[in-house]
Formats: structure tokens, sequence, C-alpha cells
């Protein structure tokens, strides 16, 4: 093929936070031709003027061609600059559900290209280093997924070799109903009138996780989340599950059907927490959790929570046969920090029984519970009913409720994630 590292020209297809990000540290690690800076100005002043041409300009130069625009619209833009690809060329893409963008290259692309695809498995604030990237050898030489391998290994990244059937049916839990978890929290806070860190009961410890993570994701794009979930053939079946979890527990508390609600939570974190972790670390501990309040009042001791959404998502996980670590391959840090969250409430057996004895006996967080299962179930709806525009409407309503606050929270939120991450991309 007459390809060789040196004289690799790399192309990106969507300049937007993600292709910058590559284009900047590719461009760092020496693999751009000094033509490159050229290219790059190219994009940024044309992007929206002239578009076509670029597209078709960067296919036809390009050794590696890398599509990074909104999963919704990737067969379209591959329809169009697809049949342009150079000859012998790799394409791959960076949207995060595999099974579209697949489809669309298999569509577009001439046969006498190969593909192999990738997805880093962070935002663009983070750094890549020691973050899974997932790559995907759809229709290739292994000699050229190595070349892909090579090109992407400036990164520093946890190279993970997935298909893009097993990518997508991991990640549907690991950010789809990650993602539905927080979406749900913020739509219940909103509908509650609510700005949870001044109010007591939401403050300190995991309830800053909560906040800091629903704030973080409600002020990122819509249509991230939107791509990931209502384009994920997995997603709709694991998100349902989680609503249904929600919808379950929640009769069983206003039931006061303390038994079988103990019984159904605790065999479900036997499932999901296996004997065998009592002498690991914990991926979160209290004083890393207490650092990052957006409250300015103090506490004492964590105020008791009936935690419906960390009760639902290991009954989930169970009921679906999940076992969370095993995803640890294909995990973002809001998964990381979720599953931290989760096992710390489930691996300390004072902290859960308290949580299904609130749930029962305190009244105080049933609205809040109440417009929490609503919500879930809204958002699953939303996933299924698979329209993008009323997606939109319903994150950027409750999105423009929190914005006020954005500043503040991405700031703590990004030390809080770098704090957390130091510690558990170790394990
Ligand atoms: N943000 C994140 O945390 C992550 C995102 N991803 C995935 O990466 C992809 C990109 O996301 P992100 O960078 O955040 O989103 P952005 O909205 O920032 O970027 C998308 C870019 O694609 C461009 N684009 C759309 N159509 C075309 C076209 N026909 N020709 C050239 N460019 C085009 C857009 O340009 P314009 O605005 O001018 O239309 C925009 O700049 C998505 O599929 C997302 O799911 C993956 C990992 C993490
Ligand atoms: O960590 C998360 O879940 C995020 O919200 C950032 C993100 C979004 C999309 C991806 O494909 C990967 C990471």
């Amino acid at each position: 093929m007459g390809r060789t590292m040196e004289d690799a020209s790399i192309g990106i297809i969507g300049m937007g936070d993600m292709g910058k990000m590559y284009a900047q540290r590719l461009s760092a690690a020496g693999w751009r031709p000094e033509n490159y800076e050229s290219l790059k100005q190219e994009f940024a002043s044309q992007q929206k003027v002239t578009i076509f041409p670029n597209g078709h300009l960067v296919s036809r130069i390009s050794d590696f061609i890398l599509y990074s625009v909104e999963a919704g619209v990737i067969d379209r833009v591959v329809a169009q600059y697809g049949p342009s690809t150079k000859v012998g060329a790799i394409v791959g893409g960076q949207t995060s559900c595999k099974a579209p963008e697949l489809a669309a290259f298999e569509k577009h692309l001439p046969t006498d290209v190969e593909i192999v695809s990738c997805h880093s498995l962070h935002g663009p604030k983070v750094n890549p280093k020691g973050q899974p990237l997932v790559l995907i050898q759809h229709r290739a030489s292994d000699e050229s997924l190595q070349f892909v391998d090579r090109i992407l290994s400036s990164f520093g990244s946890k190279h993970v070799y997935l298909t893009g059937e097993m990518h997508d049916r991991i990640t549907a839990d690991t950010q789809a109903v990650t993602h539905a978890a927080f979406l749900s929290m913020g739509t219940a806070w909103q509908a509650n009138k609510q700005f949870p860190w001044e109010i007591s009961r939401w403050v300190g410890g995991i309830e800053n996780v909560k906040i800091n993570i629903t704030l973080r994701i409600y002020s990122n794009k819509w249509h991230v989340y939107a791509g990931l979930a209502i384009l994920n053939p997995a997603a709709k079946q694991q998100i349902r599950q989680y609503a249904e979890s929600v919808t379950d527990l929640y009769k069983l508390m206003i039931g006061g059907h303390r038994e079988e609600l103990k019984k159904r939570v605790i065999s479900a974190g036997a499932s999901v927490f296996k004997e065998g972790q009592e002498g690991q670390d914990l991926l979160l501990k209290d004083e890393v959790l207490d650092r990052f309040s957006l409250s300015n009042r103090s506490r004492e001791k964590s105020p008791p929570n009936s935690h419906l959404s960390l009760l639902a998502i290991v009954d989930c996980w169970s009921k679906l046969g999940i076992v969370p670590y095993d995803h640890m391959i294909c995990s973002t840090p809001l998964f990381r920090l979720w599953l931290g969250v989760t096992e710390y409430l489930f691996r300390n057996p004072e902290l859960l029984d308290e949580a299904l004895d609130t749930a029962i006996d305190d009244n105080t967080f049933r609205s809040d519970d109440l417009e929490f299962t609503f919500a879930a179930r809204a958002w699953s709806d939303c996933v299924s009913f698979g329209d993008f525009e009323s997606y939109r409407d319903r994150f950027e309503r409750i999105a423009s409720y929190f914005a006020p606050r954005f500043p503040e929270a991405s700031q703590l939120g990004n030390e809080m994630m770098k704090t957390i991450l130091e510690k558990t991309s170790k394990s």
C-alpha cells in the first residue's frame, strides 16, 4: 500500500471539540506533515461557508481519515465525503455509537478503503493519558490496525480492542444509562424547583458527586447525549430497565414493603458486588467527596437519603446480568464516579440499611423520589421514541434552569474529576 508512518497524512472531518482535541494532539506529536497548520486554518476559516470542498479535500489527500461529527449526521456526512476517499486509505470515526457509523461506512465508502474506527472514552477537556481508547478493526488488515494503533499511541490512552457490537453493548451501560440517571436527577430537582446545594439534605459526601456530575452533563452539548442514547440499539432496553427498576423500588417504598424492598435490594447487591471485595479499597472516600461541594453549608454527618437512584442502578444491573466492573474497559470518568458512589453505598452495610429504612419510614424524600421516578420514565420514553428534537427540548429547558451555576460547577467538577480520577485510574 506504500503507506509509512513518516509521510502519513491524517485528516479530520468535523473540527468541533473532539476534532480539535485530536488535531492538536496529533499535530503536537508530529504525525502531521508541515501542511497541517494551513489545513487547520482552512477548516477554521471556511468551516461554515465552504465546508464541502474541505471535506473532499481532506478525504482525497489523507491516509487516515477520522470523522468527528455529530452522531445524528454521520450517514449524511459520510455519504458526502466518503466517495472522495483516497484509494487504499483507512477511515474511522469518533462518534459515541458505532452501529450507525459503521453502517454509514459500509454503505458509502468505496470497497478499496479500509475501516478502523475508534472512540476516546472521555470528554475533550480530560487528559487522554490512561483513559480507555476503543479501536475497532471492522474491515481492515492487521497491518492497518497497527498503523492506526501507532498513530493514536501519542495520546497515551489505554487501547481496547472490540467489535462495534461489543462497544455499543458496553457503552449503553457505561454511558447511556449513566447519563439517564443524572439527567433524571436534574429533571427532578428542576420539577421540585430545587437547587440541591441550597438544601441541607443534599450537602456533603456522595450528594456532591450527584450534583456536580448532573450540572456537568447539563452544561455540555445535548447532541452528544442524545446521539449515544437514541442511536445505540442496546441503550433503549437498558435505559428502560433502569426506569422499571426505579418504578418498582419506589412502589415498594411508598407501599411500606420494608422486607420485600430489603430482600430485593440486598440480593441485587450480592449479584453485583461479589464476595471477596471486602479487603479492596473503595473507589471513593469521604475526605475526597467532601471537598467538592457547591454549598457553603457545613455538615456533621451525611443526612439520611433513600438513594433511590443508586438502589435502582444496582437492581437494573442485576436484572440485566451486568457486572459493572467488567465494563471498566469502556469506562468514562463519569461512569467510574457513578460506580464509585454506588459501591460506596453498597459496601457499607450500615449506610445501605439506613437508606432502606429512610426509604420506608421517612417522608422527606418522597416528593424528590416521585419526581425522580417520573423523570426516569420520561427520559426512557424520550430515548425509545428516538425523537432528537424532543430530547433537545427537554435537555435545554432543564439546562437553562441550572445555567447560572455552570461556571462554578464546571470548575469544581473539573477539580473533583482530576482528584478522583488520579485515584481511580490506578485501579
Ligand atoms: N464531547 C464529548 O465529550 C465526546 C464526543 N464524542 C463524539 O464525537 C463526535 C463529535 O463531538 P463533539 O466534538 O463534542 O461535538 P461538536 O458539536 O463540538 O463537533 C461536531 C463538529 O462536526 C462538524 N460537522 C458537522 N457536519 C459537518 C460536515 N458536513 N462537514 C464538516 N464538519 C461537519 C460541526 O460543524 P458545525 O458546528 O459547523 O456544524 C462540528 O464542528 C460526536 O459524535 C460525539 O458523540 C466522543 C467522545 C467524547
Ligand atoms: O464521561 C462521560 O460520560 C461524558 O459525558 C463525556 C463523554 C461523552 C461522550 C463520549 O462518547 C465519551 C465521553
